[in-house]
């Protein structure tokens, strides 16, 4: 298994060329079930979760191949000829939940693999499952499979979230845009990857109104067309990078970072002594003063975002003062704390808070990847640490981040991968 070393106390300074959303691309590539004709995608991202995501469209019978040499350019399309998606690969990647509306939508009958928990929380679909319900869906669990057929097709209705998820609005609004008549999504998800998508979709000839509001309104159409999109930039990569700036006492040009897609993310940053200066097709974030204690609390889009949060506790576990960190999204996304704390951060976790006390530096250990997010926050720590880290289970990091280790070298950091 490869393991990452990194030798701390080096300042970033350059720039970092930020890659195409995990989150949209992802969700951009299901849309392509949607449709007989051919959707181009661009600026897909080199990750394994996109790997992944091929699989699965594969075994659906969906071609996808690569338009330029570098396969940053995918052609997605072609007939439906498998209505499943097996557990060995839902399981390995939850975003394959995505594909049952699609699928209902146009195959109208779909058998998904039941994605069950993951490390940062239980994480039911029930929201998801609830809303195809309300659009005319039939659905049995067995086995581990949910068994989902819509025979006349799915009907719009007004659908209610009690919740604003991500993956149930995107699964419903992908539903919804082949279903007869017209869908209301109520108290929608308003992220940035939604409004990706609902882009891709219109361009597909979908009628979607609504975009980064919290009511989507959808008039259902006979049939999606093919169309070129381009993925957006990865925010949470970009405010990952941020971080790592800001522990080093850097100063990095993040290519392609839109402030407005950062959300609660920008202001957190100035908070805690960290400068934001917004360039045309760039961030730029750098600190000289000292680091600050904020608090934080995690909230859907524009609030301060789950994925962001391990990231921000690496560096803000050598702030000046104390912080707060609440995280509302997931119940169980502390797992990186005990790995901080063996690098000498001084971090307790009282139920869905932890409070971080400030110390004056970290220590390099060899600390154990959980999940994708905590992964990066040990890479943070790392960077600012005395002395060496070893990162091992890297595995994680490789299904949302691309090339760490090159873009980290290129602004200085002393990282290296060891593959066995
Ligand atoms: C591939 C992808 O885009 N993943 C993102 C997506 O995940 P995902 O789409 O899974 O996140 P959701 O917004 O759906 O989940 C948020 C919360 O709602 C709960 N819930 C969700 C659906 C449901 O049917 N029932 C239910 O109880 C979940 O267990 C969780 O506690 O949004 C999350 C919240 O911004 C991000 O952290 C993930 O990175
Ligand atoms: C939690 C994440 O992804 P997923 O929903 O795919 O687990 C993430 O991107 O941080």
């Amino acid at each position: 298994m490869d393991r990452f070393i990194i030798r701390g106390g080096r300042r970033l300074e350059g720039e970092i060329v930020i890659g195409g959303a995990k989150n949209a691309g992802l969700k951009l590539m299901v849309a392509g079930l949607l449709t007989s004709e051919r959707l181009i995608l661009s600026n897909v991202p080199k990750i394994a979760d996109i790997e992944t995501m091929q699989t699965l469209l594969r075994q659906h019978g969906i071609a996808v191949e690569p338009v330029d040499a570098e396969g940053r350019t995918l052609s997605i399309g072609g007939p439906i000829t498998s209505v499943e998606a097996p557990y060995d690969i839902v399981s390995k990647m939850r975003a394959s939940i995505l594909v049952l509306g699609p699928l209902l939508a146009r195959a109208h009958e779909a058998r998904v693999s039941l994605p069950g928990g993951c490390a940062i929380g239980t994480r039911p679909v029930d929201l998801h499952l609830k809303g195809l319900e309300t659009l005319g869906a039939k659905i049995r669990l067995e086995n581990g499979y949910i068994n989902a057929s819509a025979p006349g097709g799915l009907v719009g209705d007004r659908i209610l979230l009690p919740f604003a998820s991500v993956g149930a609005t995107e699964n419903l609004l992908m539903a919804a845009t082949l279903a007869k008549g017209r869908t209301e999504i109520v108290n929608a998800a308003r992220e940035p990857e939604i409004s990706d998508l609902v882009e891709c979709l219109n361009r597909m000839g979908a009628r979607i109104a609504g975009a980064g509001t919290g009511t989507l309104v959808i008039d259902g159409v006979e049939a999606l067309t093919g169309a070129e999109h381009a993925i957006m930039a990865d925010r949470i990569e970009c405010g990952t990078y941020a971080c790592a700036a800001g522990i080093t006492g850097g100063d990095l040009r993040l290519i392609g970072g839109r402030v407005r897609d950062l959300g609660a993310v920008v202001r957190t940053l100035e908070e805690a002594g960290v400068e934001v200066l917004e360039e045309e097709n760039a961030i730029r974030v750098r600190r000289n003063g000292p680091l600050k204690g904020v608090d934080i609390m995690t909230e859907p889009y524009p609030g301060f975002p789950t994925d962001m949060q391990a990231q921000f506790m690496a560096m803000l576990a050598v702030a000046e003062g104390a912080s707060m960190v609440t995280e509302t999204i997931f119940e169980n996304r502390f797992m990186h704390v005990p790995e901080l704390n063996r690098m000498g951060a001084r971090i307790n976790v009282h139920g869905s808070s932890a409070i971080i006390r400030g110390v004056d530096h970290l220590s390099g250990a060899p600390v154990m990847a959980t999940d994708l997010r905590a992964s990066f926050s040990l890479i943070i720590a790392g960077l600012g640490a005395q002395g060496e880290t070893t990162l091992s289970r890297i595995y994680h990091l490789d299904r949302g981040y691309e090339a760490v280790d090159r873009k980290l070298s290129a602004v200085g950091a002393d990282i290296e991968r060891i593959s066995e």
